[in-house]
């Protein structure tokens, strides 16, 4: 599979390549919408930072894009393929007494279903996955044993094996050091190398410039979205702090009939 790059509220490609499409879409908590009227796709193949300042919506989104969180109003269009969703490393438990290797196991439980029993094969993906992530060795120790980078680099082997076309990463880069970040990094670029379709959310701007060719700006709303560096512009990003500043965390749902982002990218 080649990789693409492109996409956002002006979409222009067919729609077969558009793996995941947004359609006016409001997530809220409670009546309280996280985010709201967000209007685009993400081509197959793209390989997306999801940014924005804290509170924007970011995990919200993302949640809803992986089927876990329902839309308020609006809709998501899914097309063919699984989604895995590697989730904030703050928000796991880690001191659940399972294994490493039980950990990735678990990735093709959510491909193959639960029900069907492990295969030796299976098994042998799994000690690869973690040789891949640099954990050779670490099959037998217990998730609690490991350190934060130890654990990111094991969500990201549950990754390898879960084997997904579309991969949503939530802070993926998180509390883990340059080394492990580099190292995680490739495994990105290597999905996208492969034609997978990756959005991350990232608070590393200067990361999302050089390795992220596009760009989604979220400020409880899309800013902009498309190519990362019209995204990143000075006048966005000030327009994104401006909107999280003066958001009313208390304001219920707007007024339905208003659609489409606020800006284009
Ligand atoms: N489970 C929840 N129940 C109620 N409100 C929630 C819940 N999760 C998030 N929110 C609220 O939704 C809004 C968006 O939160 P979200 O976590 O999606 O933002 P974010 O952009 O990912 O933030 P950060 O960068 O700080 O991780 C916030 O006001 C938050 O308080």
């Amino acid at each position: 599979m080649s990789a693409q790059t492109g996409h956002g509220p002006a979409g222009g490609a067919a729609a077969g390549d558009n793996v995941i499409e947004l359609r006016d879409l409001t997530v809220a908590h409670g009546r309280r919408p996280a985010v709201h009227h967000v209007s685009g796709t993400f081509r197959r193949g793209s390989l997306t930072a999801l940014v924005g300042p804290n509170g924007a919506g970011k995990t919200s989104l993302l949640r809803a894009i992986a089927g876990l969180h329902a839309p308020e109003e609006g809709a998501i269009r899914r097309g063919a393929g699984r989604i895995a969703l590697l989730p904030q490393m703050t928000s796991l438990d880690r001191a659940f007494p399972i294994s490493c290797l039980d950990v990735v196991m678990l990735g093709h439980w959510s491909r193959l279903g639960a029900l069907r029993g492990a295969a030796v094969t299976d098994r042998t993906a799994a000690r690869e996955a973690l040789l891949a992530v640099g954990l050779g060795g670490f099959e037998r120790r217990p998730v609690g044993s490991l350190s934060a980078g130890q654990f990111q680099r094991l969500l990201f082997a549950r990754l390898l094996v879960e084997d997904a076309p579309v991969i949503l990463l939530d802070e993926p880069f998180n509390a883990v050091d340059a080394r492990t970040a580099a190292d995680l990094l490739r495994l990105v670029q290597s999905w996208h190398g492969e034609g997978r379709t990756v959005l991350a959310v990232l608070h590393d701007l200067d990361l999302v410039r050089r390795e992220f060719p596009d760009c989604l700006l979220l400020a409880r709303e899309p800013i902009a979205w498309g190519p990362t560096a019209e995204v990143l512009s000075p006048a966005n990003r000030l327009r994104a702090r401006m909107m999280a500043e003066g958001w009313d965390e208390d304001a219920g749902n707007c007024d339905p009939r208003r659609s489409g982002p606020a800006a284009a990218a």
